[in-house]
């Protein structure tokens, strides 16, 4: 199907053996790869400001000609300043540039230019430092790569010209005629040109939306036809135990998004096929007695069930939980950590093989090829997007083809949810227990810092517990709070009376498992931590929290991290302490006194922030998009999936011909994944 585009861009005119191997660090081989190298971002010179009216220490783009050249200057050794005289006839500015003589021997006296660059000086003696210059009948809109040292923006459109030229606007189309004409797309060869060299803004519009939809349509064709493989395959069906005495042995009731959640798994895990069901719900809200349920049933049907958690304090908290919830009922609990020693490693494994146990609770260990179970029917994965599709394939790989639970926290709208886990079906727990209260929460400056220090002595008199999280391990050059020093300081001042406990990313597992058991079982009254204690730690005593440097961090993360309290019945209280009150920081941060929705939240850190991390495919496991941006390109998404549901109706493998140039494209995408792991 590739045809031109799959040669090396080696043997286009201008590139070259040397050259190709610099494109190589860009991730480009072949002619293909440069035309999906898409701009950065664009410079628009459809309408260029006068310059009487361009305003200072800002990016314009100006239109007008060379007056006249300075005699250069020789500033210091190596340094020699080229300067020029510009107008558009409403005023006039100097063009200043350092040692780039060729650039400066280019500019002809009387010959238009456009200039983009930053003025400077003053309205009456304007300068521009550097500018980029094109001549007047340059393309419009000009694109800006990411480059590599030794590869100039330049020479990357002059490669991308030539490579555009040589297809000789000829691409093939992998899209079906039909899907193209509802759609209302345009065709790729036109996507192509355009996305890199388009004539204004609405030609780079058409473009891109057609480009997003081709990568969000093959994705979600991927997403889906991984699902229904994984339901071509017999599971472990189960049969209709009751779990009453599940329910009436916790002790607390239910919310009713967690009793619709545990039935969820209940019907699943009876069908014939294995169940693949996320579980989405805010911090707080009782994933885990969810997870316990469908681990319940599964003994119930005499199966053994995995639950792998991302840390080994995690894994520790979910064990005693589950075991706190399931021991009673006779189910033999079991913790499975790379920290356990090699002979107990040993024991546990070959009673978990003997089937000695039922839920084997652990952290990656439990992936290694090792581990055997005896008759594993249910896989349970805490913060899946951590893993990523290809780990949780691993271990569902063990066992019978066994049902697949995933827990998350991570707020993402549903559309986004389905993308990311296309191939899952979603139980949202809406509520959060009864008796919650919200956590009050205040963003203060360091001044108030000792006025914090009493309300957390105020939470302890009252027999609550405390954190106090900083954003780095050991002191350093930065400003920043580190756990260390902050720790040995309170402990010998101001919570000299108090019991202080540290943990942090650095300590040994057993070091962290101790401390945060210490903690647990309220032998320390106040832990200084990193964000170690970011997801999932439950301590629900733990009534109050310090956060330092809250700038630091994203909103979604100060929500995970303030979700560490308020897990009881108790009043709560999170104090986010900055000492760098800017009016954005100021902004942001006023949002979390406010709102208590992670999902909220994450769109007003979407809005501020920029997608950023959040949605970076890595974190998802989902192969990386080059061009689409999941919490932008919404419409487009639930567009693609929508078409994507579609076409797989009629042709679930895309065998069909006209099909064909899709079904390319998904297993492109996700070998390419693969590959890149
Ligand atoms: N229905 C309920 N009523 C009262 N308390 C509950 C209920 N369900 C769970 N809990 C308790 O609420 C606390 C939070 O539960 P859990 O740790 O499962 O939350 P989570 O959803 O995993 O949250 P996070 O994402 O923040 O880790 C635990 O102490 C748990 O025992």
């Amino acid at each position: 199907m590739l045809g031109e585009l799959a040669k090396p861009v080696m043997y286009l005119t201008g590139v070259g053996p040397k050259k190709s191997e610099l494109y190589e660090k860009l991730g480009v081989k072949t002619v293909y790869d440069l035309l999906y190298h898409f701009p950065r971002y664009y410079i628009d010179m459809n309408e260029p400001q006068v310059i009487r009216d361009a305003p200072l220490n800002e990016q314009v783009v100006l239109k007008g000609r060379v007056v006249r050249k300075l005699p250069e200057g020789n500033i210091r050794r190596g340094l020699t300043v080229y300067k020029a005289i510009f107008t558009d006839d409403t005023a006039d500015l100097t063009i200043v540039i350092y040692n780039a003589g060729f650039m400066f021997k280019a500019l002809e006296v009387g010959h238009e230019y456009f200039l983009v660059g930053k003025l400077t000086g003053n309205m009456i003696r304007r300068e521009i430092n550097s500018p980029q210059i094109y001549p007047a009948d340059a393309e419009p809109v000009q694109p800006v790569y990411r480059l590599t040292e030794g590869i100039t923006q330049n020479q990357l459109r002059l490669n991308m010209r030539t490579a555009l030229d040589s297809l000789g606007g000829f691409i093939y189309e992998p899209l079906p005629a039909d899907v193209v004409r509802e759609q209302g797309l345009c065709s790729l060869n036109y996507a192509l040109q355009n996305i890199h060299y388009p004539t204004d803004m609405h030609t780079l519009e058409l473009a891109k939306n057609r480009l997003v939809f081709d990568e969000l349509l093959t994705l979600a064709l991927g997403m889906l036809m991984m699902k229904s493989r994984s339901r071509e395959k017999a599971g472990c069906p189960m049969g209709a135990e009751s779990i009453d005495e599940y329910y009436s042995a916790l002790p607390f009731e239910l919310t009713n998004g967690q009793k619709d959640a545990i039935n969820d798994c209940i019907c699943d895990m009876q069908k014939d096929y294995p169940m693949n069901r996320l579980v989405q719900g805010d911090v707080g809200s009782g994933k885990t007695a969810v997870a316990a349920g469908a681990a319940y049933f599964a003994y119930k049907n005499g199966f053994q069930t995995a639950l792998m958690a991302p840390t080994e304090i995690l894994a520790g908290q979910h064990y005693e939980t589950l075991k706190g919830f399931l021991e009673p009922l006779g189910v033999k609990v079991v913790l499975l950590t790379g920290s356990l020693t090699p002979k107990k490693k040993e024991k546990v494994k070959s009673d978990i093989a003997a089937g000695e146990y039922h839920v084997i609770v652990g952290t990656h260990a439990l992936v290694q090829a090792s581990t055997e179970f005896r008759r594993l029917g249910l896989v349970i994965t805490d913060e899946q997007h951590r893993f990523g599709v290809e780990q949780r394939a691993l271990l569902a790989g063990k066992g019978d083809n066994p049902h697949k639970l995933v827990m998350s926290a991570t707020p993402i709208p549903r559309t986004l949810a389905l993308m990311i886990y296309g191939d899952l079906d979603i139980s949202v727990l809406k509520e959060l227990p009864k008796g919650r209260q919200p956590v009050e929460t205040y963003a203060v400056t360091g001044k108030l810092r000792e006025r914090a220090f009493g309300y957390v002595k105020q939470y302890i008199e009252e027999g609550r517990q405390a954190y106090i999280v900083c954003p780095m391990i050991e002191e350093s050059d930065s400003d920043l709070r580190d756990v260390k020093s902050y720790a040995k300081e309170i402990s010998e001042g101001v919570f000299s009376e108090y019991r202080v406990g540290l943990l942090h990313g650095r300590l040994s597992a057993d070091s962290k498992e101790k401390v945060m058991k210490k903690f647990k079982a309220h032998e320390l009254d106040i832990l200084v931590s990193t964000t170690v204690v970011e997801v999932g730690v439950d301590v629900p005593n733990a009534a109050v929290m310090i956060i330092e440097n809250a700038d630091r961090f994203g909103l979604s993360q100060l929500h995970q991290l303030r979700g560490r309290v308020g897990r009881g019945e108790h009043k709560s209280t999170c104090i986010l302490i900055t000492d760098n009150p800017t009016e954005e920081v100021v902004q942001r941060l006023k949002i979390l006194s406010k709102s208590h929705d992670g999902f909220e939240i994450s769109q007003e850190d979407l809005k501020l922030r920029g997608p950023g991390d959040f949605f970076g495919s890595r974190q998802h496991g989902l192969p990386k998009m080059k061009i689409a941006d999941m919490s932008q390109d919404m419409e487009i998404l639930v567009k693609a999936q929508e078409t994507a549901k579609e076409i797989l109706c009629k042709d679930p493998q895309l065998d069909k011909g006209k099909n064909r140039g899709l079904r390319e494209l998904v297993e492109q995408l996700f070998e390419q994944d693969i590959a890149n792991d």
